[in-house]
């Protein structure tokens, strides 16, 4: 930020505890009016807890809020509102069975005509903001049926129904299409035109030096920098944000050595897994095969069906035709999938894996823990080994936790993500099915994921990953299949892998498998 940009809210000095954990040590920001400001800092670095306290969820143990040069406090969400401060947080927060016109009423009061509520104003309220940012969200859609970016769009829409100085996006793209996220970085470029600030968090670095005009990096709950994101880079952030040190190398080292429950190759010729199954809108079937050694990137469109694929096979869901694994076919539930040497990473960690009331340690063993008996024919757990399961996978993926005795729900929104990721570390895996695996996940801790589900790949298990993140897909996958309303519309080779055809083939062009073009 220019030292001639007086900044219209600063922090200084915030520090607040969670019990033993320090989440922010004498924090500082300082954001100009009409700036795009970006939030950096790896997973647990504190950046939930500084927004939590300007949103007026948490009071700081310490520090001082100034807005427009006075001392302010922010007592509750409701003083932030009044303060002009606005929060889209990463689990969004519409109504599900509201249209975008009642999500947008929310806690504020109807307009009324004598004694009934005004709905033709309501509407026409909310329709006027909406023509401004996003002209084309269906207004009467519950927001159930709308899409992520929709969705996204319609909690702008609710930020911006009074006059807004400040809106701060927690992650706002992390699951949105491109086509989606290029959209809501014009509304955020709109919105610093017109003179409101924008606090955007992000772990995608690209999108923040295209984006932001400005930056704060949080380490260790402490701002390490901050400035202006012309005069500096890529590298410099990773720098900042890491304090320098190379995870990559750090993680390569790391390598369990656990009971391997499931004994691998059979030598047979049969793929890894195959699936002829009923799927798409009329169940008109879908064929789908992994080979051992290779990592499938699964990519579609929102509701092209690359979770439900995932599911079926996990038998989350009942699938209707023929699954196998080194061409046995699957039989029961999720446990003998398991015992088949299936493992999946669920999409929306917090409902599908982190429910439960027990603690990181326990939520780690949890889907497998019979690896964990205290001994072959007793139906109890050791602990010790749980706890040294636990331990060895807090260390490989940095796990940021004050105690691994803690709740998940302590854990930063990255960590959580490493938490569903890790379970199934030091297995023999023979099918990996993983789901968006590293949605808020820092830059060093992606690297680590992704290093270990190579090295899950190479010790034989056919992995497949659905992301949408297309650099993520072109970085990882060593084939590439793009799914639309149901339908395979490319199933690419490693020299096939490209990034139009893979857009192309997303939105139903059929995409066949020839070599790209020599340059
Ligand atoms: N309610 C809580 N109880 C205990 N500890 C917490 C709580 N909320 C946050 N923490 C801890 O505070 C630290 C900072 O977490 P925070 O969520 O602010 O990180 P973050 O920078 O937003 O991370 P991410 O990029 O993963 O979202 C972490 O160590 C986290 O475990």
């Amino acid at each position: 930020m220019n030292p001639e940009d007086a900044p219209f809210l600063a922090l200084t000095g915030v520090t607040k505890r969670f019990g033993a954990t320090l989440a922010l040590d004498g924090a500082a920001l300082r954001i100009a009016a009409g700036s795009v400001h970006a939030l950096l800092g790896e997973n647990g670095a504190g950046k939930s807890t500084l927004i939590k306290i300007l949103s007026g969820v948490h009071a700081p143990e310490a520090g001082m809020i100034r807005l427009d040069g006075r001392e302010a406090a922010i007592a509750s969400p409701r003083a932030a509102e009044a303060m002009g401060l606005r929060f889209i947080h990463q689990e969004l927060n519409l109504v599900p069975h509201f249209d975008a016109v009642a999500n947008g009423w929310i806690g504020r009061r109807h307009p009324r005509r004598g004694p009934f509520i005004d709905q033709r104003a309501m509407r026409a309220r909310v329709a006027e903001v909406a023509a401004r940012i996003a002209p084309d969200l269906p207004l009467d859609r519950p927001a159930k049926r709308l899409t992520p970016g929709q969705r996204q769009m319609a909690e702008i829409v609710r930020a911006l129904m009074e006059p807004a100085r400040l809106v701060v996006m927690d992650e706002p793209t992390s699951s949105l299409s491109e086509g989606e996220a290029e959209r809501l970085h014009a509304v955020v470029r709109q919105l610093a035109a017109e003179g409101t600030a924008v606090l955007f968090i992000s772990h995608r670095l690209d999108e923040v030096t295209a984006l932001c005009a400005d930056y704060t990096v949080l380490r260790n709950g402490r701002t390490v920098g901050s400035g202006r994101i012309a005069d500096t880079n890529r590298d410099g952030l990773v720098a900042l944000m890491s304090g320098g040190s190379d995870r990559r190398q750090d993680s390569a080292s790391g390598g369990a050595k656990y009971a391997a429950p499931v004994a691998v190759a059979d030598g047979s010729a049969a793929p890894r897994l195959s699936a002829e199954i009923a799927f798409g809108p009329a169940g008109e079937g879908i064929a789908f095969e992994a080979a051992a050694g290779e990592i499938v990137g699964l990519y579609g469109l929102v509701g092209s069906g690359r979770s439900s694929l995932l599911k079926l096979i996990w038998g989350a869901k009942p699938a209707r035709g023929r699954i196998s694994v080194d061409g046995a076919p699957l039989k029961g539930g999720i446990a003998s999938r398991v015992a088949r040497g299936l493992a999946y990473v669920p999409e929306d960690r917090r409902r599908e894996a982190l429910a439960a009331p027990l603690s990181i340690e326990a939520s780690l063993a949890l889907p497998h823990l019979s690896d964990f008996r205290a001994a072959r024919s007793l139906p109890v757990s050791s602990r010790p080994a749980i706890r040294r399961f636990a331990q060895d996978v807090a260390r490989r993926l940095r796990l940021a936790a004050a105690s691994l005795q803690a709740s998940p729900m302590t854990l930063s929104g990255g960590n959580q993500q490493k938490l569903v990721f890790g379970r199934w570390l030091g297995r023999r895996t023979r099918v990996m099915l993983v789901d968006e695996p590293t949605r808020g996940v820092d830059v060093g801790a992606k690297a680590e994921i992704h290093a270990e589900l190579r090295r899950i790949a190479a010790d034989g298990a056919a992995v497949i990953v659905a992301t949408s993140d297309i650099e993520e897909l072109i970085a990882l996958s060593t084939r590439v299949v793009v799914l639309c309303a149901g339908r395979i519309t490319a199933d690419l080779a490693a020299d096939a892998i490209d990034r139009g055809r893979i857009v192309a083939a997303a939105f139903g062009h059929a995409v066949t498998d020839v070599p790209p073009k020599a340059a």
